[in-house]
């Protein structure tokens, strides 16, 4: 498994090893023990797994207690996948950092506990799974405006069409009323 740092403090890319043959493929996707080693998480207690069409936007979500990390891969089609530092500690404070995560490219990113998470579908379809670090806590969950000015996210937007949001999305806060951690 390679490990890739990114601009944002403690997020991190993983790129499994894929042994191919005649058959298809096989990788391993995690291992709590390496996975501990290389981020000083528990082990992921939790997975889920979602599918949306394209131009469909989940995000951005985070959870003030039972603060989720999250694992995070597609396992059919592609979505470009967002991270949004709110840990006013952080050198990386209010920054963002987007990758594309895809079936092809078989990418994972951590997104550590402290961050808001949301991606958006650009292939026709996307599945994507992903591991958290605490529980599902919907009492405590908040969503951020994906479009929010301050933070000026640059979505591959399909022929530049708005994305498609849940009810809960189109309702998010802006970046500066969103609550923080230390
Ligand atoms: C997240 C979650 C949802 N649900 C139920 C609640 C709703 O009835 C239904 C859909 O939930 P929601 O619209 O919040 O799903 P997403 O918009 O995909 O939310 C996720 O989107 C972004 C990308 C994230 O990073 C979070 O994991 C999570 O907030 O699943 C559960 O039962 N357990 C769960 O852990």
């Amino acid at each position: 498994m390679n490990v890739i740092k990114t601009k944002l403090n403690d997020v991190l890319i993983f790129e499994p090893k894929v042994f191919g043959d005649e058959r298809g493929f096989f990788m391993e996707t995690y291992r709590s023990d390496f996975f501990t080693e290389q981020t000083g998480s528990l082990p992921l207690v939790q997975d889920n797994h979602s599918k949306s069409a394209q131009g469909i936007l989940r995000g951005l979500h985070y959870q003030l207690e039972h603060t989720q990390g999250k694992l995070v891969r597609v396992v059919q089609g592609s979505v470009f996948d967002v991270a949004v530092d709110l840990r006013q500690s952080s050198t990386t404070f209010g920054q963002w950092f987007g990758i594309e995560l895809s079936a092809q490219n078989n990418r994972q990113l951590w997104v550590p506990p402290g961050f808001a998470h949301g991606f958006y579908v650009t292939s026709e379809t996307a599945e994507f799974v992903y591991k958290c670090s605490d529980y599902y806590h919907p009492q405590s969950e908040v969503a951020i405006k994906w479009d929010d000015p301050s933070l000026s996210i640059e979505w591959p937007l399909v022929d530049g069409k708005q994305p498609n949001l849940s009810a809960k999305d189109i309702a998010g806060t802006a970046f500066a009323d969103a609550p923080k951690f230390k």
